[in-house]
C-alpha cells in the first residue's frame, strides 16, 4: 500500500514523500517487543469500543481489563512477562494481609504494562469499599489526602506510558501512580513524598540482580514499616541469588520461598520469595554478604547451592 503525496508541480523538491512502501513509517524502528505492546493496546481499545457500542460501558472494570490482558497473552507469540496465574494469587493474598492504615503505601518495582499495578490497585480499592461500608475506613483516608496509595516505578518510558493508560482504562489512576526512572534513583523520592516507615508492601519485579541493592536502600532509608511484606518475583528465572541468600539467612526477615509455574507456562518453574521485614532492631548481628563470608580462599560464592536455601 502506498501513501505517496501527489507531486506538486510548483515546488517538487520540497514535497515530503510519505510512503509506507519505502518503509519510512516506523517499520524497522520499533522492536518486536514494542510492536507486541502496540498490539496489546489495540486489543484493549478494540474490546473497549465493542463493549461501549453494545451498551456494556459499566462492565469495563479493572477485573475486566486484567482478563483481557490474560486473553491477549494466550495468543500465539503474545506471551507477556507479567505476574499472572499462581503468582497473582500470592500477590493478591499479600496485599489483602496488609491493613490499609493511614499513611501507609505500597510500591512496585517494574510496572511493564501495568498488569500487577492494576491488580494491586483493585485490591486496595476493594479494601476501601469494604472498610468504608463497615465504617472502619473514612473516605478521606482512602485517598491518603491527595497522595497515591500505590507507586509503581518503571525505567522504560514506553512501558510507563502503557501502564498509565492501562490504569486509566481500569479507573485506578487515583490509587496508582507510575513514576519513570530507575528504582535506585526513585527510592529516595518515596521518603520525600510519603515519609519514613511509610511502606507496608513492596513488590520486586525489576531486574533480579539488583533486588538486594534496592532492598538495602529501603532498609538504610528506614522506609519499611515493621511487618512490611516484600514479594519478589522471578527469583529463579532469570534469578536473584544474592537476594534469596540475604533474605533467607538474615534475621531481619521471616522468609518463605514459593516454587510455582511461570505465567501460562506449566513446564517452567520459578520462585516467588515472600518475606516479612521484622524491623531494624530484629536479630543479632547482620551476616556478611556471601562473597565476604567465602573470603579469598573460600568456595566461590557463585557456586552456593540455591536449592539448599
Ligand atoms: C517483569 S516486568 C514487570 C512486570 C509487572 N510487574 C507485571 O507483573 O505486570 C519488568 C519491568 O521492570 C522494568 N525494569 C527493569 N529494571 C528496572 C529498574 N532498575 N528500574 C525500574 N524499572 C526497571 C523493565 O523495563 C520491565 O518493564
Amino acid at each position: 500500500m502506498s501513501y505517496d503525496v501527489e507531486e506538486d508541480e510548483e515546488d517538487e523538491s520540497e514535497v515530503p514523500r510519505l510512503s509506507f512502501g519505502n518503509r519510512l513509517a516506523l517499520s524497522g524502528v520499533l522492536s518486536s517487543g514494542y510492536r507486541k505492546l502496540g498490539m496489546l493496546i489495540e486489543h484493549l481499545e478494540t474490546r473497549t469500543w465493542e463493549m461501549q457500542i453494545m451498551g456494556g460501558d459499566q462492565r469495563i472494570t479493572a477485573d475486566w481489563v486484567l482478563k483481557e490482558i490474560d486473553r491477549f497473552a494466550q495468543g500465539l507469540g503474545k506471551w507477556l512477562k507479567v505476574a499472572g496465574d499462581d503468582k497473582a494469587e500470592i500477590l493478591q493474598h499479600s496485599i489483602g494481609s496488609r491493613p490499609l492504615t493511614e499513611h501507609k503505601t505500597m510500591v512496585e518495582f517494574g510496572s511493564f504494562v501495568g498488569y500487577t499495578a492494576t491488580r494491586m490497585g483493585r485490591a486496595v480499592e476493594r479494601s476501601y469499599e469494604k472498610g468504608f461500608a463497615e465504617g472502619s475506613i473514612l473516605f478521606e483516608d482512602s485517598r491518603l489526602q491527595g497522595a497515591n496509595r500505590i507507586t509503581s516505578m518503571e525505567i522504560d518510558p514506553v512501558h510507563a506510558c502503557i501502564a498509565r493508560h492501562v490504569l486509566d482504562m481500569s479507573r485506578l489512576s487515583h490509587i496508582v501512580e507510575v513514576w519513570i526512572g530507575q528504582v535506585k534513583d526513585l527510592i529516595p523520592r518515596l521518603t520525600e513524598e510519603h515519609g519514613d516507615m511509610s511502606l507496608n508492601m513492596v513488590f520486586m519485579d525489576q531486574r533480579g540482580t539488583t533486588f538486594h541493592d534496592d532492598l538495602s536502600q529501603l532498609e538504610e532509608l528506614g522506609l519499611m514499616f515493621p511487618n512490611c511484606r516484600i514479594v519478589a518475583d522471578n527469583c529463579v528465572k532469570p534469578g536473584s541469588p544474592v537476594y534469596c541468600w540475604h533474605t533467607t539467612v538474615s534475621e531481619r526477615y521471616k522468609t518463605t520461598n514459593y516454587s510455582l509455574n511461570e505465567f501460562l507456562e506449566s513446564t517452567i518453574e520459578d520462585w516467588q520469595v515472600v518475606c516479612d521485614y521484622l524491623g531494624p532492631l530484629a536479630g543479632g548481628h547482620q551476616r556478611p554478604m556471601p562473597w565476604e563470608e567465602a573470603g579469598d580462599g573460600g568456595e566461590p560464592w557463585r557456586s552456593y547451592p540455591i536449592r539448599d536455601l
